[in-house]
C-alpha cells in the first residue's frame, strides 16, 4: 500500500498507462510514485538501468505497477521502439511525461557551439523525439495526456542560456502541438516550468555553485526552494480530468520567482534571509530516511537542509500565513546601535607624521562603498548590477590574492571596472600587513603599480592597508609616495561570514539605524568573496539608497574628482 501523501483521490488514475522519462531520479522519480499511488501503471525510462530498477523496486514493494524501459530520449528510433514496447506490452499510452533533460551551467560567453547543440538536443529535440513518437505510436489515434518539464525561463536563465531557449522552445511547440492536436481525440498537452526544486539534479553543479543556490534560498517572493512534490502535484493535477479544459499552457511551479527577477525595485529587501512563512506541500511520508522503501530525497546535503526547515514552516499552517510579511524582521525593527568608534591605533596614526589613515568622508550625506582583495571569480556579476544602477564605488585590489591579476578574466575584470567609472584602489600585491618590520613596502606597493599601469595605464593614488594596519614607517613611506591611505567607519567582516548576508547587513544598520546628521560612511565588504559580489553588495546597497545616502567612489566622497592616478 503506497504511502506516498498524494493530495489526489486514490484511484485518480486506476487504469491508465503513464511513461514518465528520467523517472528514475528525483523529481521524475516522485511523479512516478505518486501516478503510481493514484493507479496507474508507470514505466519509467532513461539511460541508466540501475536507478529504474531501484524505484521499480521501491513502488512494487508499496503495491505499485511499474514497469521499466531504456531510453535516450536523444534518439529518435529509441523513442518510437519504447512507445511501441509500451503499446504492445500494456496495450496502450494514456499519458506521457517529459521529465528527462537537463544542462550544465556555463555563461554564454564561454559556452561552445558543441555545448549549446547539446543541450537544445536533449531538451528540444529530445521532447520533440517523445511528443512524435507518442503521437504516432498511439496518441494521434485514441488521444492522451501529455506534460513536459520545462524550467522557468520567464526572464532567461542567467548561465544557461543553451537551456532557456530549448525550454522556451518546448513551451512554443507545445502551444502549438496544443493546437494541431487537439482535435486528435482529445489530446491535451501542457508544461510545468519549475523554478528551484530540492531535488537530485542538484547534485550535478559544481560544488560553488550548489553553496550559491543554497545560500540564496530565499530569494524569491516565498522565500523558499520548491519540492519535488509541488512540481509533481502540478503534473498530476494537469494529466487529471480536472484539468480536462487546460491546454498549451505553461504552468509555472516557482514560487512567484519568474515575477520577481529584473526588478528594479531591489525586491531581494522584501524576502525573507531568515527562513520563508509560506507553508510547504510534501507528499513522501514522515519519519527516517527509509520508510517502507521510499528514500529520503536525493539532493546535496546544504540543498536538502533546507528541506527540515521547510517541514517546520509547513506544520504551522494559518499562523505562519497570517503571519507573512514581506518585509524581514532584520530590516523593519531598527535597534539603535552606536557606530563602532576607529581602533584607537589609528585614531593615535592619525596624529603621525606621513600619510594620514582616513576613515570618512567629507562631501556632506556621501556613502563610499569600498571592496578589498578582488577581483573575483563574481566580481563581474557585481559589475553588472553596479552598472545596472549606475552606480560607483572604489576597488582595492590585489596583484596576488585570490587571484593573480595577470590571469586575462581578472585583467579583463579590472580594466572593465575601470573603464565603467569605478575607482581602482591598491591593496598591495600580495595582501601584505604594512605593520609587519619583514614585509617590503616598497615592493608591495610598487609592483601592484606596475601592473595597473600595465593594465589601465595609470597608477592609483588611494590605497587601502591590508587588514587596516599600518606602522609609523608604512605611513612615513606612503605620504613621501603621494598615497592616500583610506580605511572604513562600517566593517561589514563578511570574510568571516561570508553567507551570513544578516549579520552583514548589521554592520550597516548599526550605521545607519540612528542619527545620522552630519555623517559620513566609508563601508567595507570583499567582492573576492562570491555571495558578497553576487547577493551581499546589492542588499547593502539598496538599503543605503533607501536611507537617503548617495553611493559614490571614496576619491569623490573626498571632494577628490580628478586626482585618484598619476601616470
Ligand atoms: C543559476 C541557476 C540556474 C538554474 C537552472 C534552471 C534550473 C534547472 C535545474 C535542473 O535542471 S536540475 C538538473 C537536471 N539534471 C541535469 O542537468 C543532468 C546533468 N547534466 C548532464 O548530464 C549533461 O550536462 C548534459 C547536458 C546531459 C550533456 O551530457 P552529454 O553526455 O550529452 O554531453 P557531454 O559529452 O558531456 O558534453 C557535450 C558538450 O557539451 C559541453 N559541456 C558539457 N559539460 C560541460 C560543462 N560542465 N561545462 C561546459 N561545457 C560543457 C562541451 O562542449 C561538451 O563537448 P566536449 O567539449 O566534451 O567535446
Ligand atoms: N531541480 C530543479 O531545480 C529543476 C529541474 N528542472 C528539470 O526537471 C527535470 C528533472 O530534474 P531533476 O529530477 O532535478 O534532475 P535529475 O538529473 O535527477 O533528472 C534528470 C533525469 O533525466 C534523465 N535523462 C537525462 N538525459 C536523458 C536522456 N538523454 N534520455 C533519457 N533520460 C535522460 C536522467 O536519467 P539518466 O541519466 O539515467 O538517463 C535523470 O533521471 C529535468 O528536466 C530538469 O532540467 C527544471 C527546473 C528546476
Amino acid at each position: 500500500m503506497s504511502t506516498y501523501r498524494s493530495i489526489f483521490k486514490k484511484d485518480l488514475f486506476k487504469g491508465q498507462v503513464i511513461l514518465v522519462t528520467g523517472g528514475g531520479t528525483g523529481i521524475g522519480r516522485c511523479i512516478a510514485h505518486e501516478l503510481a499511488a493514484l493507479g496507474a501503471t508507470i514505466i519509467i525510462a532513461a539511460r541508466k538501468s540501475e536507478p529504474l530498477k531501484i524505484v521499480q523496486d521501491e513502488i512494487q514493494k508499496l503495491g505499485g505497477i511499474c514497469d521499466t524501459m531504456l531510453l535516450n530520449i536523444r534518439d529518435a528510433a529509441m523513442a518510437t521502439q519504447v512507445i511501441e514496447d509500451i503499446v504492445a506490452k500494456h496495450g496502450k499510452l494514456d499519458g506521457l511525461v517529459n521529465n528527462a533533460g537537463g544542462q550544465f551551467m556555463s555563461p554564454a560567453s564561454q559556452l561552445t557551439s558543441k555545448g549549446f547543440s547539446t543541450v537544445i538536443d536533449l531538451n528540444l529535440n529530445g521532447t520533440y523525439n517523445m511528443c512524435k513518437a507518442a503521437f504516432d505510436g498511439y496518441m494521434g489515434e485514441h488521444g492522451g495526456q501529455i506534460v513536459t518539464i520545462v524550467a522557468e525561463t520567464r526572464n532567461g536563465i542567467p548561465r544557461a542560456m543553451h537551456t532557456g531557449a530549448a525550454r522556451a522552445g518546448i513551451i512554443n511547440m507545445t502551444k502549438t502541438l496544443a493546437i494541431e492536436w487537439g482535435p486528435y481525440n482529445g489530446i491535451r498537452i501542457n508544461c510545468v516550468a519549475p523554478g528551484l526544486i530540492i531535488s537530485s539534479g542538484m547534485k550535478n553543479y559544481h560544488e560553488t555553485m550548489v553553496d550559491l543556490l543554497a545560500h540564496s534560498h530565499w530569494m524569491n517572493p516565498t522565500s523558499r526552494y520548491g519540492t519535488e512534490s509541488e512540481v509533481s502535484a502540478a503534473v498530476a493535477f494537469l494529466l487529471s480530468p480536472a484539468a480536462s479544459y487546460i491546454n498549451g499552457v505553461n504552468l509555472e511551479v516557482d514560487g512567484g520567482s519568474s515575477l520577481s527577477k529584473g526588478n528594479p525595485e531591489g525586491d531581494e529587501l522584501k524576502y525573507n534571509p531568515e527562513g520563508s512563512h509560506h507553508p510547504v506541500y510534501i507528499g513522501w511520508p514522515e519519519g527516517a530516511d527509509n520508510v517502507h522503501g521510499i528514500k529520503h530525497v536525493d539532493a546535496p546535503v546544504k540543498i536538502n537542509d533546507l528541506l527540515n526547515n521547510y517541514k517546520a514552516i509547513g506544520r504551522s499552517t494559518v499562523t505562519a500565513i497570517a503571519a507573512c510579511t514581506l518585509i524581514p524582521s532584520s530590516l523593519a525593527s531598527p535597534i539603535p546601535v552606536p557606530v563602532p568608534s576607529l581602533p584607537a591605533e589609528f585614531q593615535e596614526l592619525n596624529k603621525r607624521a606621513g600619510a594620514t589613515v582616513i576613515h570618512a568622508c567629507t562631501v556632506p550625506n556621501s556613502f563610499a562603498i569600498t571592496f578589498d582583495d578582488g577581483p573575483g571569480t563574481f566580481t563581474n556579476d557585481l559589475l553588472d548590477y553596479l552598472y545596472r544602477k549606475q552606480i560607483k564605488v572604489t576597488f582595492f585590489v590585489n596583484g596576488f590574492n585570490y587571484n593573480d591579476i595577470k590571469n586575462p578574466d581578472i585583467a579583463a575584470t579590472v580594466k572593465r571596472a575601470f573603464a565603467a567609472g569605478h575607482q581602482i584602489g591598491s591593496h598591495t600585491w600580495s595582501h601584505a600587513d604594512l605593520a609587519a618590520s619583514s614585509t617590503n613596502i616598497d615592493e608591495e606597493m610598487t609592483k601592484l603599480d606596475v601592473a595597473l599601469k600595465e593594465l589601465i595605464g595609470k597608477r592609483p593614488v588611494y590605497m587601502r592597508p591590508p587588514y587596516g594596519n599600518t606602522s609609523p614607517a608604512a605611513l612615513e613611506y606612503l605620504g613621501a609616495h603621494g598615497y592616500k591611505v583610506i580605511n572604513w567607519n562600517v566593517d561589514t567582516d563578511d570574510w568571516q561570514h561570508p553567507s551570513n548576508f544578516k549579520l552583514n547587513l548589521q554592520a550597516y544598520k548599526n550605521a545607519l539605524q540612528r542619527d545620522t546628521t552630519g555623517k559620513t560612511f566609508i563601508s567595507l565588504q570583499h567582492d573576492a568573496e562570491p555571495l558578497t559580489a553576487q547577493v551581499f553588495s546589492k542588499i547593502a546597497i539598496e538599503y543605503v539608497l533607501s536611507k537617503g545616502f548617495n553611493i559614490m567612489p571614496v576619491g569623490s566622497c573626498l571632494g577628490d574628482n580628478d586626482g585618484w592616478y598619476r601616470d
